[in-house]
Protein backbone atom coordinates (compact mmCIF):
# COMPACT_ATOMS: atom_id res chain seq x y z
CA UNK A 1 0.00 0.00 0.00
CA UNK A 2 1.17 3.37 -0.91
CA UNK A 3 2.07 6.13 1.92
CA UNK A 4 -0.72 7.73 0.08
CA UNK A 5 -3.48 5.05 0.38
CA UNK A 6 -1.81 4.60 4.31
CA UNK A 7 -2.93 8.45 5.22
CA UNK A 8 -6.42 8.40 3.38
CA UNK A 9 -7.17 4.84 5.37
CA UNK A 10 -5.41 6.62 8.72
CA UNK A 11 -8.19 9.53 8.18
CA UNK A 12 -10.87 7.49 7.42
CA UNK A 13 -10.63 5.41 10.88
CA UNK A 14 -10.14 8.55 12.83
CA UNK A 15 -11.97 11.58 11.39
CA UNK A 16 -15.47 10.58 12.83
CA UNK A 17 -13.52 10.39 16.42
CA UNK A 18 -11.69 14.11 15.56
CA UNK A 19 -14.97 15.72 14.77
CA UNK A 20 -16.69 14.08 17.99
CA UNK A 21 -13.66 15.38 20.19
CA UNK A 22 -13.73 18.71 18.44
CA UNK A 23 -17.58 19.42 18.83
CA UNK A 24 -18.13 19.93 22.53
CA UNK A 25 -15.70 23.26 21.92
CA UNK A 26 -18.66 25.20 20.17
CA UNK A 27 -20.29 25.98 23.56
CA UNK A 28 -17.67 27.90 24.12
CA UNK A 29 -18.22 30.03 21.44
CA UNK A 30 -20.97 32.58 19.65
CA UNK A 31 -22.68 32.34 16.20
CA UNK A 32 -22.83 35.93 14.52
CA UNK A 33 -25.84 37.85 14.99
CA UNK A 34 -24.34 41.31 13.05
CA UNK A 35 -25.94 39.92 9.87
CA UNK A 36 -29.35 39.33 11.49
CA UNK A 37 -30.21 35.79 9.53
CA UNK A 38 -26.76 34.30 10.46
CA UNK A 39 -27.90 33.92 13.89
CA UNK A 40 -30.25 31.05 12.88
CA UNK A 41 -27.13 28.72 12.08
CA UNK A 42 -27.16 25.79 14.49
CA UNK A 43 -24.47 26.51 17.11
CA UNK A 44 -23.27 22.99 18.12
CA UNK A 45 -22.80 22.03 14.47
CA UNK A 46 -19.51 20.49 13.28
CA UNK A 47 -19.41 19.07 10.01
CA UNK A 48 -16.11 18.52 7.39
CA UNK A 49 -15.42 16.89 4.43
CA UNK A 50 -12.61 16.03 2.37
CA UNK A 51 -11.51 14.91 -1.43
CA UNK A 52 -8.33 13.83 -2.61
CA UNK A 53 -7.23 14.34 -6.55
CA UNK A 54 -8.99 10.89 -7.47
CA UNK A 55 -12.12 12.55 -5.85
CA UNK A 56 -12.24 10.04 -3.24
CA UNK A 57 -14.14 11.58 -0.50
CA UNK A 58 -14.78 11.30 3.51
CA UNK A 59 -17.01 13.37 5.68
CA UNK A 60 -17.78 13.14 9.11
CA UNK A 61 -20.25 15.07 11.33
CA UNK A 62 -22.98 17.67 10.34
CA UNK A 63 -21.23 17.93 6.76
CA UNK A 64 -24.32 18.59 4.90
CA UNK A 65 -25.26 21.70 6.15
CA UNK A 66 -25.63 24.78 3.86
CA UNK A 67 -24.13 27.77 4.83
CA UNK A 68 -23.05 31.37 2.95
CA UNK A 69 -19.80 32.14 2.37
CA UNK A 70 -18.86 34.90 3.79
CA UNK A 71 -15.07 35.83 3.42
CA UNK A 72 -14.58 32.68 1.82
CA UNK A 73 -15.29 34.08 -0.75
CA UNK A 74 -13.02 36.72 -0.76
CA UNK A 75 -10.23 34.48 -1.83
CA UNK A 76 -12.27 33.53 -5.38
CA UNK A 77 -12.97 37.30 -5.89
CA UNK A 78 -9.36 38.27 -5.47
CA UNK A 79 -8.19 35.59 -8.20
CA UNK A 80 -11.37 36.50 -10.53
CA UNK A 81 -10.08 40.03 -10.31
CA UNK A 82 -6.36 39.22 -10.76
CA UNK A 83 -7.51 37.04 -14.09
CA UNK A 84 -9.32 39.93 -15.29
CA UNK A 85 -7.07 42.93 -14.19
CA UNK A 86 -3.53 41.89 -13.55
CA UNK A 87 -1.08 41.76 -10.42
CA UNK A 88 0.09 45.74 -11.14
CA UNK A 89 -3.62 47.05 -11.37
CA UNK A 90 -4.78 44.87 -8.53
CA UNK A 91 -2.03 45.87 -5.62
CA UNK A 92 -2.77 49.54 -6.87
CA UNK A 93 -6.01 48.71 -4.91
CA UNK A 94 -4.66 46.49 -1.80
CA UNK A 95 -1.44 45.64 -0.20
CA UNK A 96 0.04 42.42 0.58
CA UNK A 97 0.41 42.81 4.02
CA UNK A 98 -1.44 41.85 7.78
CA UNK A 99 -3.25 43.85 9.44
CA UNK A 100 -3.38 42.50 13.12
CA UNK A 101 -6.79 44.32 13.14
CA UNK A 102 -10.03 43.04 13.03
CA UNK A 103 -11.32 41.31 9.92
CA UNK A 104 -14.01 44.78 9.61
CA UNK A 105 -11.92 47.33 11.08
CA UNK A 106 -10.91 50.75 8.94
CA UNK A 107 -8.87 52.09 11.35
CA UNK A 108 -5.67 51.99 8.65
CA UNK A 109 -7.86 53.04 6.11
CA UNK A 110 -7.47 56.81 7.33
CA UNK A 111 -4.26 56.60 9.99
CA UNK A 112 -1.91 54.97 6.94
CA UNK A 113 -0.71 56.88 4.00
CA UNK A 114 -2.13 56.21 0.92
CA UNK A 115 -5.48 54.42 2.48
CA UNK A 116 -5.87 51.26 0.39
CA UNK A 117 -6.54 48.39 2.29
CA UNK A 118 -3.41 46.64 3.65
CA UNK A 119 -5.07 43.23 1.98
CA UNK A 120 -7.81 42.03 0.12
CA UNK A 121 -8.81 39.33 2.74
CA UNK A 122 -10.08 42.51 5.18
CA UNK A 123 -13.66 43.67 4.94
CA UNK A 124 -11.78 46.93 3.50
CA UNK A 125 -10.24 45.01 0.61
CA UNK A 126 -12.59 42.79 -0.80
CA UNK A 127 -15.08 45.75 -1.10
CA UNK A 128 -12.23 47.22 -3.00
CA UNK A 129 -11.29 44.23 -5.29
CA UNK A 130 -15.30 43.79 -5.66
CA UNK A 131 -14.94 47.32 -7.38
CA UNK A 132 -12.35 45.45 -10.55
CA UNK A 133 -14.00 42.57 -11.35
CA UNK A 134 -14.64 42.66 -14.77
CA UNK A 135 -18.27 43.22 -16.35
CA UNK A 136 -20.13 46.50 -17.41
CA UNK A 137 -23.27 46.54 -14.33
CA UNK A 138 -23.21 44.98 -11.02
CA UNK A 139 -25.41 42.50 -12.23
CA UNK A 140 -22.64 41.36 -15.04
CA UNK A 141 -19.78 41.51 -12.85
CA UNK A 142 -22.27 38.91 -9.75
CA UNK A 143 -22.91 36.76 -12.26
CA UNK A 144 -19.07 36.36 -13.40
CA UNK A 145 -18.62 35.65 -10.05
CA UNK A 146 -21.19 33.07 -9.12
CA UNK A 147 -20.36 31.47 -12.70
CA UNK A 148 -16.66 31.08 -11.92
CA UNK A 149 -17.58 29.94 -7.99
CA UNK A 150 -19.94 27.26 -9.72
CA UNK A 151 -16.95 25.96 -12.25
CA UNK A 152 -14.28 25.84 -8.85
CA UNK A 153 -17.25 24.12 -7.06
CA UNK A 154 -17.80 22.12 -10.00
CA UNK A 155 -21.22 22.54 -9.22
CA UNK A 156 -23.63 24.12 -11.14
CA UNK A 157 -26.39 25.02 -8.68
CA UNK A 158 -24.40 26.89 -6.56
CA UNK A 159 -26.64 30.20 -5.85
CA UNK A 160 -27.58 33.20 -3.18
CA UNK A 161 -28.85 33.15 -0.18
CA UNK A 162 -31.11 35.83 -0.91
CA UNK A 163 -32.57 35.68 2.60
CA UNK A 164 -29.07 36.45 3.76
CA UNK A 165 -27.72 38.95 1.36
CA UNK A 166 -30.63 41.18 1.98
CA UNK A 167 -29.98 40.76 6.02
CA UNK A 168 -26.81 41.97 5.35
CA UNK A 169 -27.27 44.52 3.14
CA UNK A 170 -29.64 46.04 4.99
CA UNK A 171 -27.93 46.02 8.26
CA UNK A 172 -24.20 46.48 6.87
CA UNK A 173 -23.52 50.49 8.11
CA UNK A 174 -20.00 49.39 9.14
CA UNK A 175 -19.36 47.98 5.79
CA UNK A 176 -20.95 51.05 3.93
CA UNK A 177 -18.83 53.66 5.54
CA UNK A 178 -15.99 52.06 4.53
CA UNK A 179 -17.08 51.60 0.98
CA UNK A 180 -17.82 55.33 1.38
CA UNK A 181 -14.34 56.31 2.55
CA UNK A 182 -12.30 53.88 0.36
CA UNK A 183 -14.21 56.22 -2.44
CA UNK A 184 -12.93 58.97 -0.80
CA UNK A 185 -9.24 57.67 -0.73
CA UNK A 186 -9.53 56.95 -4.88
CA UNK A 187 -9.74 53.43 -4.11
CA UNK A 188 -13.34 52.31 -5.18
CA UNK A 189 -14.21 52.54 -8.81
CA UNK A 190 -17.30 53.25 -9.94
CA UNK A 191 -20.57 53.56 -7.20
CA UNK A 192 -20.45 52.78 -3.93
CA UNK A 193 -23.30 51.27 -3.60
CA UNK A 194 -23.24 49.26 -6.82
CA UNK A 195 -19.64 47.91 -5.80
CA UNK A 196 -21.12 47.14 -2.27
CA UNK A 197 -23.73 45.05 -3.89
CA UNK A 198 -21.08 43.00 -5.76
CA UNK A 199 -19.69 42.53 -2.43
CA UNK A 200 -22.96 41.49 -0.39
CA UNK A 201 -23.78 39.12 -3.26
CA UNK A 202 -20.62 37.10 -2.80
CA UNK A 203 -20.41 36.55 0.49
CA UNK A 204 -24.08 35.10 0.46
CA UNK A 205 -23.09 32.55 -1.94
CA UNK A 206 -24.51 29.14 -0.39
CA UNK A 207 -22.13 26.32 0.06
CA UNK A 208 -21.93 22.76 1.29
CA UNK A 209 -18.47 21.37 2.63
CA UNK A 210 -18.19 19.32 -0.34
CA UNK A 211 -18.32 22.41 -2.02
CA UNK A 212 -15.73 24.27 -0.28
CA UNK A 213 -13.54 20.81 -0.63
CA UNK A 214 -13.22 21.18 -4.40
CA UNK A 215 -12.63 24.83 -4.67
CA UNK A 216 -9.92 23.96 -2.14
CA UNK A 217 -8.51 20.98 -3.92
CA UNK A 218 -8.04 23.20 -6.98
CA UNK A 219 -5.97 25.85 -5.18
CA UNK A 220 -4.29 22.36 -3.96
CA UNK A 221 -3.48 21.32 -7.01
CA UNK A 222 -1.79 24.79 -8.38
CA UNK A 223 -5.02 25.80 -10.11
CA UNK A 224 -5.60 22.77 -12.26
CA UNK A 225 -9.06 20.75 -10.92
CA UNK A 226 -7.12 17.59 -10.52
CA UNK A 227 -10.30 15.43 -10.71
CA UNK A 228 -11.33 16.88 -14.55
CA UNK A 229 -7.90 17.78 -15.32
CA UNK A 230 -9.04 21.05 -16.39
CA UNK A 231 -6.63 24.57 -15.73
CA UNK A 232 -8.75 26.91 -13.83
CA UNK A 233 -6.28 29.20 -12.63
CA UNK A 234 -2.77 30.24 -13.63
CA UNK A 235 -0.51 28.62 -11.17
CA UNK A 236 0.69 32.37 -10.27
CA UNK A 237 -2.49 33.21 -8.65
CA UNK A 238 -2.88 30.69 -6.87
CA UNK A 239 0.55 31.43 -5.53
CA UNK A 240 -1.03 34.88 -4.46
CA UNK A 241 -4.02 33.33 -3.01
CA UNK A 242 -2.54 30.45 -0.98
CA UNK A 243 0.05 33.26 0.45
CA UNK A 244 -2.69 35.71 1.15
CA UNK A 245 -4.52 32.67 2.75
CA UNK A 246 -0.82 31.45 5.16
CA UNK A 247 -0.50 35.19 6.32
CA UNK A 248 -4.32 36.87 6.35
CA UNK A 249 -6.80 34.61 6.08
CA UNK A 250 -7.86 33.52 9.67
CA UNK A 251 -7.84 37.32 9.93
CA UNK A 252 -6.36 38.27 13.15
CA UNK A 253 -5.55 34.85 14.26
CA UNK A 254 -3.42 34.02 11.06
CA UNK A 255 -0.16 33.64 13.08
CA UNK A 256 -1.61 31.48 15.19
CA UNK A 257 -3.20 29.02 13.03
CA UNK A 258 0.06 29.31 11.53
CA UNK A 259 2.11 27.91 14.16
CA UNK A 260 -1.23 25.52 15.48
CA UNK A 261 -2.04 24.00 12.11
CA UNK A 262 0.09 25.47 9.26
CA UNK A 263 -2.20 24.88 6.20
CA UNK A 264 -3.89 27.90 4.03
CA UNK A 265 -7.01 28.56 5.12
CA UNK A 266 -10.03 31.25 4.84
CA UNK A 267 -12.67 31.28 7.50
CA UNK A 268 -15.86 32.84 7.40
CA UNK A 269 -18.66 34.64 9.62
CA UNK A 270 -21.23 32.21 9.15
CA UNK A 271 -18.47 29.53 10.22
CA UNK A 272 -16.78 27.87 7.47
CA UNK A 273 -13.27 27.19 6.98
CA UNK A 274 -11.55 25.96 3.12
CA UNK A 275 -8.13 24.56 3.93
CA UNK A 276 -6.18 22.17 2.14
CA UNK A 277 -2.93 20.48 2.07
CA UNK A 278 -1.29 20.95 -1.19
CA UNK A 279 -0.57 18.71 -3.50
CA UNK A 280 -3.22 16.14 -1.99
CA UNK A 281 -6.39 16.76 -0.31
CA UNK A 282 -9.06 19.67 -0.69
CA UNK A 283 -10.94 20.27 3.08
CA UNK A 284 -14.21 22.21 3.80
CA UNK A 285 -15.30 22.54 7.31
CA UNK A 286 -18.29 23.98 9.27
CA UNK A 287 -19.17 25.12 12.57
CA UNK A 288 -21.05 28.16 13.29
CA UNK A 289 -20.33 29.27 16.96
CA UNK A 290 -16.80 31.27 16.33
CA UNK A 291 -14.31 32.30 18.59
CA UNK A 292 -13.29 36.01 19.85
CA UNK A 293 -11.67 37.05 16.02
CA UNK A 294 -14.48 35.30 14.10
CA UNK A 295 -13.03 31.86 13.42
CA UNK A 296 -15.34 29.01 13.69
CA UNK A 297 -14.02 27.76 17.58
CA UNK A 298 -14.66 24.22 16.75
CA UNK A 299 -13.54 23.92 13.13
CA UNK A 300 -9.86 25.42 13.86
CA UNK A 301 -10.24 22.78 16.81
CA UNK A 302 -10.33 20.00 14.46
CA UNK A 303 -8.08 21.25 11.70
CA UNK A 304 -5.29 21.72 15.00
CA UNK A 305 -6.08 18.14 15.61
CA UNK A 306 -6.16 17.00 11.98
CA UNK A 307 -2.72 18.89 11.34
CA UNK A 308 -1.24 17.90 14.33
CA UNK A 309 -2.08 14.30 14.41
CA UNK A 310 -1.14 14.16 10.30
CA UNK A 311 1.63 16.03 10.19
CA UNK A 312 0.50 18.32 8.12
CA UNK A 313 2.34 21.76 9.00
CA UNK A 314 3.69 23.06 6.18
CA UNK A 315 6.47 24.76 8.04
N1 LIG B 1 -15.61 37.75 8.20
C1 LIG B 1 -16.54 37.63 7.30
O1 LIG B 1 -16.90 36.54 6.90
C2 LIG B 1 -17.17 38.93 6.92
C3 LIG B 1 -18.05 38.84 5.71
C4 LIG B 1 -19.33 39.61 5.90
N2 LIG B 1 -20.08 39.53 4.69
C5 LIG B 1 -19.03 41.05 6.26
O2 LIG B 1 -18.78 41.84 5.43
O3 LIG B 1 -19.08 41.43 7.40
Amino acid sequence: MSELELEFEQLQQNLPGWVRASQPCSAHGRVAAYIPELSKAPGEALGIHLIDAQGRTLTAGDSSLSFTMQSISKVFTLILALIDNGEKKVFSKVGMEPTGDNFNSMLKLELVRPGIPFNPLINAGAIAVSSIIGGDSPDEKSSRVLQFFRKLAHNDSLDYDYEVYRSESDTANLNRSMGYLLKDNGVLEGDVDDVLDVYFKHCSINATCADLSRMALVLAFNGTDPITGENLIPRRYVQIAKTFMTTCGMYNASGEFAIQVGLPAKSGVSGGILSMVPGRYGIGVIGPALNAKGNSIAGVQLLETMSQQMDWSLF
